[in-house]
């Protein structure tokens, strides 16, 4: 790594003490965009990276709401406004006792790039609070969701920053939000994505990450020329994100053997099949427990493993879709031992960077999650030009689209580490595609 390179990590060390999650993030897309800085002088003389790594806004706010019981809780919220060079803020909230400003940084800081790669006209920002909805009544949820909103209201709109949902926000959140947001603003308008389709959401929107996130897959496979069919694919995480991602698979002839969740995973070796079985992935998200052990109670062959992650397991594709640093370097060397050959990540940064170090010197190739999972916010700028033209795209229209842009942000990513001579690493592609579009817009912009 260059000195100018190590003097912005310096930088945003000595300013984010103790955000790891951050500062993990920042190492990787500026270690990657080395080569663009040497031949853009003129990005270093604006302190173009200077002014990147710090977001344009951070809000925290109380968040108090009574609970089932009557007593009074009090949770911590967020949103970190991070990058408006190509758009209006753009980026979900996430609902976890995890939540700390540390997470949603690094959150706030890959969507910047993930949303510039989708080519359409969105800065990113990300939020949310230290709220655990497992476990919650539907009215709890609601009285939480209607505090969150009565601070936040005043900083988000159409043109301004438009939230969706992440870890622990689904349909049901983002609808009692804008129920919330409509009432205190007097406007029905395109501040919110990931909303019911009677509420103007888009169709397809639920599973558009998942499926993106395969149609990346099977544009990498097909760079090294292969094919997705007849592949065995090991997942992680039963949520959204994963329901989606097995769905695609099934649909396109791959066979995904596992799920995961915070007990333990489940290996199904005839397969997670469309039917009862991908169903089912719904009824245990929506069961509030996040636990996945059930599976192997009501499909008969399926196993669960305690305490275990299905990096362990033999696969010809790895697809972590639960959370960040989910594969860390000893998963790697598991991984690499079984064969691996091809890791996509539908998770935001599920794997450590030593671990991706790892898996890159040992030939495997890794599909950056910035660039594999941003179909879904892809399909949310969708949702956002449904809602102001006043009309309904059809969920093949929505396909469609998706499908087109998937295809294009694996090519906007091959090419950039061409022109760089990186070879087909997609990691340093898609970080250097994401800024060129960013770094563009903001010299454009002047010092701001
Ligand atoms: N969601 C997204 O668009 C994106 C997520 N990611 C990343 O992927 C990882 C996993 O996130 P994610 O899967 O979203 O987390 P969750 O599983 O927590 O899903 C989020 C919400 O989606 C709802 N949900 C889950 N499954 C379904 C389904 N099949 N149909 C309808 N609603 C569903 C749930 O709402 P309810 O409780 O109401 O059922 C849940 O609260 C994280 O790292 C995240 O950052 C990355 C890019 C986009
Ligand atoms: O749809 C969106 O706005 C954001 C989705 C998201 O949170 C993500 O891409 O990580």
């Amino acid at each position: 790594m260059g000195n100018l390179v190590q003097k912005y990590i310096d930088i945003a060390k000595e300013k984010n003490p103790g955000e790891p999650e951050f500062l993990q993030t920042v190492e990787e897309v500026l270690t990657s965009i080395e080569p663009v800085l040497e031949a853009h002088p003129e990005y270093v003389e604006a302190g173009l990276v200077e002014r990147l790594i710090e977001p344009e806004r951070g809000i925290q706010f109380r968040v108090p709401w009574v609970d089932d019981n009557g007593k009074v809780q009090v949770n911590r919220g967020y949103r970190f406004e991070f990058n408006s060079a190509l758009g209006p803020y753009k980026g979900g909230l996430r609902f976890a006792p995890s939540v700390y400003p540390g997470i949603l940084k690094f959150l706030g800081f890959e969507q910047i790039f993930k949303n510039s790669l989708t080519g359409l006209p969105i800065g990113g920002g990300k939020g949310g609070a230290d709220f655990d909805p497992n476990g919650k009544s539907d009215a709890e949820i609601m009285r939480f969701c209607q505090s969150f909103i009565t601070e936040l209201y005043r900083h988000i709109g159409p043109n301004t920053d438009v939230p969706a949902g992440d870890l622990g926000v689904g349909g049901r959140e983002i609808g009692f939000m804008m129920g919330q947001y409509k009432r205190i603003t007097n406007a029905y308008d395109g501040t919110w994505t990931g909303k019911g389709t009677a509420n103007g959401g888009l169709a397809g929107r639920t599973e558009a990450t998942g499926y993106g996130i395969v149609f990346f897959a099977r544009e990498m496979l097909k760079h090294c020329g292969e094919d997705l069919k007849g592949k065995t694919v090991a997942v992680s995480g039963f949520g959204n994100v994963s329901w989606g991602t097995i769905q695609k698979l099934n649909q396109l002839g791959a066979k995904p053997i596992t799920i995961s969740g915070p007990d333990g995973y489940i290996l199904d070796m005839d397969g997670i099949t469309p039917g009862e079985k991908e169903d089912y992935l719904l009824e245990l998200r929506n069961s509030g427990k996040n636990v996945c052990a059930p599976y192997a109670d009501k499909f008969k062959g399926a196993k669960f493993f305690p305490g275990k992650k299905p990096w362990e397991v033999k696969a010809d594709i790895y697809m972590p879709c639960a959370t960040q640093n989910d594969i860390r370097l000893e998963d790697a060397k598991n991984m690499v031992a079984n064969g691996c050959k091809y890791l996509c990540e539908g998770a935001n940064m599920p794997t450590t960077n030593e671990a991706i170090a790892y898996l890159q010197e040992n030939g495997v190739v890794v599909g950056p999650s910035k660039a594999a999972n941003a179909g879904g916010v892809a399909c949310s700028c969708l949702e956002m030009s449904q809602n102001a033209e006043h009309i309904m795209f059809s969920k093949e229209d929505v396909y469609k689209q998706l499908e087109g842009i998937m295809v294009n942000i694996h090519k906007e990513a091959a090419d950039a580490c061409e022109k760089y001579n990186l070879g087909y690493n997609l990691i340093a592609g898609a970080n250097i595609a994401g800024f060129e579009r960013v770094a563009e817009a903001m010299m454009l912009q002047g010092i701001v």
